[in-house]
């Protein structure tokens, strides 16, 4: 049973506690908090975990990772009952069927209508659990706990941070975005909230550059035990530990509809950051039967590269510049998250078992990645990744016409996200090939709702008769957030000092 984390970058073996990892958020050497043992199910869990509900299943997983000490079972229960009572789903993340082999998994039935809501509901409670506990013990002269989070958002972490963690005792949370790379809806979101603990930057640049500067934040030490800064980005560990509920609840839900119990099952995931996949990874090390975990990407295609060269590099084009798509989401281009799966990949390769050599090998490997912006890795990692992953790459026009095909052909005229249209394009490429004997069945994550990137939903399905956005699309909810006042805060320039001082004058301290 996995206790015990380490950083990726770090020779050494941190024995640090569940607890240190989720409120540290990034390890001090710049590297991810990992478990260095993965745990492994019980022998019985396909019989005895099959009806469980998401709650169930969830206790069951965190258990795995959680020791009862830090968090005993019924407040981790608790934890559990509180974070996804906020849903529209009874099921948290129902199953839908779209065709004979092909599954979505709708992961977006949370506050904010998108993935992230899984995991960042239940990280908000946790950080105010934590922070309460350690406050209670502290005399009353003493200063309080506090966790300032600093994240960076491509559209969707920002408002399920935001939404998560809104109101809590204790913690601040500012929020870096693109200026003018999310939705309208997406900032509006971000933007309305009104709770005085909720910040958010708008920064000139892109995604990465925002993420960047993030990392640079949990780097500079004078800052961080100053404000104590925390983190919501998928570099928390607690973010994956949450996402792998999911895989085992829709492998159940699958395995009950087919009752066909010889059925392969693989996971499509459309991907930018790899921390959703990442949990699937996990879940898979675990010992969940999963015959592929595939990676789909738009055209920021880094890791669709990696899976079929092995070379880890930054895009040739314009040297190596995010491209603007229509699932923006996904437009970044180093996936922070993939640091984690090479630690693993090397380790049972090159560094032959051994975790202090595996984190001096990524370590080399990262800053060759910095400093020259690629990295070619060794042929047995790349295998190894091969041996459970797979790739594809989508395009703007494909991204388009998936979304009107599904709608067209659907019985229900079921509308996806553009993001949801990148894995369900990569699933049906997949589907063509396999022969009927090899009875393979696929689930599509669904990452987020349509209503949330209507240009492009518009833009699938305008023409047809009879569609309407307002009636078929967009929630009353979201309707809403139009005639709400937005508070922008305008970064000019994707600098690090530029953000300190923002963050810095909204904290006065
Ligand atoms: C809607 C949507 N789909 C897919 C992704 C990609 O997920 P990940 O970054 O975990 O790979 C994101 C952002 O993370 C997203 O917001
Ligand atoms: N696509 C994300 C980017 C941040 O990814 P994270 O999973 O590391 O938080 C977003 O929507 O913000």
């Amino acid at each position: 049973m996995s206790k015990v984390y380490r950083s990726s970058r770090s020779a050494e073996a941190q024995a640090l506690s569940f607890e240190d990892v989720v409120m540290t958020g990034l390890a001090k050497d710049g590297g991810l908090f990992l478990p260095s043992e993965i745990p492994q199910l019980p022998s019985t869990f396909l019989k005895d975990w099959a009806n469980a509900s998401f709650q169930e299943l969830a206790f069951n997983i965190l258990r795995l990772y959680i020791d009862s000490k830090e968090i005993p079972d019924e407040d981790l229960k608790d934890l559990i009952a509180r974070s996804y009572s906020t849903f529209r789903s009874e099921e948290v993340t129902p199953l839908k069927k779209i065709d004979d082999d092909l599954y979505l998994l709708e992961l977006f039935h949370g506050p904010t209508y998108a993935f992230k809501d899984v995991a960042l509901q239940f990280v908000g409670n946790l950080f105010e659990y934590f922070l309460i506990r350690r406050n209670a013990k502290k005399p009353a002269d003493e200063p309080r706990d506090v966790i300032t989070v600093v994240g960076a958002t491509s559209g969707d972490t920002g408002s399920a941070a935001i939404y998560g963690l809104r109101g809590k005792k204790d913690v601040s949370v500012f929020i870096l975005y693109p200026t003018g790379r999310i939705s309208p809806i997406q900032e509006e979101q971000m933007t309305t909230v009104e709770d005085a603990n909720v910040h958010t930057l708008s920064v000139k640049g892109t995604f990465d550059d925002c993420q960047d500067i993030v990392k640079q934040i949990f780097g500079d030490v004078e800052f961080n035990e100053k404000y104590h800064v925390g983190a919501v980005n998928s570099i928390n560990w607690a973010r994956i530990l949450a996402q792998q509920t999911y895989y085992f609840y829709s492998y159940f839900q699958l395995q009950k509809t087919l009752k066909d119990t010889t059925s392969k099952i693989r996971f499509v995931v459309p991907s930018g950051n790899f921390g959703d996949i990442l949990a699937g990874y996990y879940a898979y090390r675990m010992g969940l039967p999963v015959d592929k975990l595939i990676i789909a990407t738009n055209e920021n295609d880094i890791l669709d590269r990696f899976m079929k060269s092995g070379r880890y590099e930054k895009s040739t084009e314009a040297e190596g510049a995010v491209k603007a798509t229509y699932s923006p989401a996904m437009d970044i281009v180093i996936s922070s998250n993939f640091e984690r799966l090479l630690w693993y990949l090397i380790r049972d390769t090159v560094a032959k078992g051994n975790d202090e050599e595996a984190g001096k090998v990524l370590n080399s490997w990262m800053q060759q990645l910095k400093t020259t912006g690629s990295v070619v890795a060794d042929e047995a990692v790349a295998q190894a990744a091969r041996t459970i992953f797979a790739s594809e790459r989508v395009d703007n026009e494909e991204t388009v016409s998936t979304i009107k095909q599904v709608y067209s052909t659907h019985p229900e005229k079921y509308v996806l996200d553009p993001h949801t249209s990148v894995g369900v394009t990569t699933s049906y490429r997949f589907i063509s090939k396999d022969a009927k004997e090899d009875n393979i069945k696929y689930i599509s994550l669904s990452t987020a709702h349509p209503a949330k990137f209507s240009e492009v939903v518009n833009k699938a399905l305008d023409t047809i008769d009879g569609y309407s956005f307002e009636k078929d699309v967009l929630p009353a909810e979201l309707k809403a957030l139009s005639t709400k006042e937005k508070r922008i805060n305008l970064i000019d320039e994707a600098s690090l000092e530029k953000v300190k001082d923002a963050i810095k004058k909204e904290l006065k301290y």
